[in-house]
């Protein structure tokens, strides 16, 4: 437990300021990042959906296996703290009030500044938070809504932001505070104006560093830290683009070998769930076709769950497909071998349908050319099935349903499908995926299906489609 991750999510780049902190404070520890960047800035937007927008960060990061949560994002604590702490049974830090208590203790006139997002200063936290402290406190609080995209955008060393940061501040300076709360986890980057802004005598709090102490303290109370010697790992995640992440990142953390990944949250449940998939956690594929194991494989890794496929138990008995329809296949292979393991299995039943073949092969896509699954005898029928039919009316689509049968409930079975439309080529391109795929074209991308990675496929495919839909199944339940 204690070589487990702690898990920071923001709505963008703004988080990095804590996890800098927290590699300086605490470099053995392992670190996931998650930022939102797609569906930044989460200031001007209603509580109750920054609630959402966080229970799904914080669902995305509980299947990467985090022994706690910081929420690296005033907007986000402000809005979601308290019931993100009821229901998880790990530490969940925000950073609203390690920055009060960092002002409380920095203020000689009792005069604090407080600059955040408009949804922050809206819930007035900070305000509420520092009178808990003493309530003769003079708290002044400004939004300042120019500074996170001006942050995102990557211009926060410009001439312009030293301007917006001049402008946004001329009430603050008036309002004469001793001490500056920076109450949103991307003011750090805008440090050096903010200051220059205010005068060398303000003291700035940097609501994100005070929370890597608390949560240092944290670790030690409960127990959590890692023993481990050396540097930790770090693992960063945005829903947005990698490219400009990693520029931003790269830059303020001053690591160059950073590894951002594209995250794809918008299928986590946007509220509690009991049960996610954790690491450690084994899912069995009813399947012996190696490229569909290796997808639902990546899949699922990206969510820390194993897959192990039939491969893995050489004496279970092939199950026959003796159903007309991709569900009775899919429903046969996942009963069929959830008895034989006494595990539950997920099965899928897939295929491809050619409009001009009045949508053959269809279920018999595997023993399209005879009895074995003959690749190269299966696709040598297709063309030879569609000689002569024009590009234009060679549409197609693959369909995958998927079953996952419980060995002991199978009134319990979730069922969830998917397709993808495409066009049958003239020539195999590509040497990825399986099947079908060569000859697969999908117009949007201009590329046959084989010419995609795994990670790729899976994000148009049939089966990334049916994936994700069960996905939402198992998390409405
Ligand atoms: O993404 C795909 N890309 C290319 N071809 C695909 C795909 N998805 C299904 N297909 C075609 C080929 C396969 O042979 C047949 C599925 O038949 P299907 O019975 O579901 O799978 P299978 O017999 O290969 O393995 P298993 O039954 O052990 O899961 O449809
Ligand atoms: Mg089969």
């Amino acid at each position: 437990m204690n070589e487990a991750p702690i898990g920071f999510i923001d709505s963008g780049v703004g988080g990095l300021t804590v996890v800098k902190e927290a590699l300086r404070q605490l470099p053995h520890e392992n670190v996931v990042f998650l930022g939102d960047q797609a569906r930044l800035p989460y200031g001007p937007r209603p509580a109750e959906q920054v609630v959402r927008f966080t229970w799904q960060m914080a669902n995305f990061m509980r299947r990467k296996g985090i022994k706690m949560l910081v929420i690296a994002c005033n907007t986000a604590t402000a809005a979601a703290l308290s019931t993100l702490k009821a229901h998880l049974d790990i530490p969940v830090v925000g950073v609203i009030v390690p920055g009060s208590r960092a002002a409380v203790k920095a203020t000689q006139t009792g005069k604090i500044g407080v600059i955040a997002t408009e949804g922050t200063v809206r819930s007035d936290a900070y305000a509420k938070a520092l009178h808990r402290r003493n309530d003769q406190l003079a708290v002044t609080s400004l939004a300042a809504p120019k500074f996170v995209p001006i942050v995102e955008s990557n211009e926060y060393t410009d001439p312009i932001a030293e301007r917006v940061v001049r402008e946004t501040l001329t009430p603050m300076v008036a309002a004469g505070v001793d001490t500056l709360v920076m109450g949103c986890t991307h003011y750090p980057l805008l440090r050096p104006f903010i200051q220059q802004t205010m005068g060398e005598n303000v003291k700035l709090i940097d609501s994100g560093a005070e929370t890597v102490s608390e949560v240092s303290v944290l670790l030690d109370y409960f127990g959590l830290a890692n023993d481990q010697s050396g540097v930790g790992t770090r693992a960063f995640y945005t829903t947005g683009h990698p490219g400009m992440f990693k520029e931003i990142a790269a830059d303020w953390l001053q690591l160059d070998d950073i590894a951002a990944k594209h995250a794809d949250i918008s299928t986590e449940a946007d509220h509690y769930v009991e049960d996610i998939a954790t690491p450690g956690q084994t899912i069995v594929v009813a399947s012996s076709n190696k490229g569909k194991v290796a997808e639902i494989a990546e899949f699922f890794a990206n969510r820390g769950v194993k897959v192990r496929g039939l491969a893995d138990f050489p004496d279970v008995v092939p199950v026959d497909e003796t159903g007309t329809t991709f569900q009775e296949n899919a429903t046969l292979k996942a009963h069929g071998y959830a008895q034989q393991l006494g595990l539950p299995v997920l099965a899928d039943d897939s295929g491809l349908m050619v409009d001009a073949l009045d949508g053959a092969p269809g279920v018999f896509s595997a023993r399209y050319a005879g009895d074995a699954h003959n690749d190269a005898a299966n696709n040598a029928k297709l063309l030879a099935e569609l000689g002569g039919v024009p590009a234009a009316k060679r549409t197609a689509r693959f369909r995958s349903v998927l079953v996952l049968a419980h060995p002991d409930r199978p009134e319990d079975d979730v069922v969830a499908e998917g397709s993808v439309e495409g066009r049958i080529g003239t020539l195999p391109e590509g040497d990825n995926g399986f099947g079908y795929d060569p000859f697969f074209f999908v117009p949007e991308l201009g590329r046959t299906l084989a010419q995609l990675t795994t990670d790729e496929k899976n994000t148009i495919s049939h089966r990334g489609n049916a994936l994700r839909a069960l996905g939402q199944k198992l998390d409405a339940k």
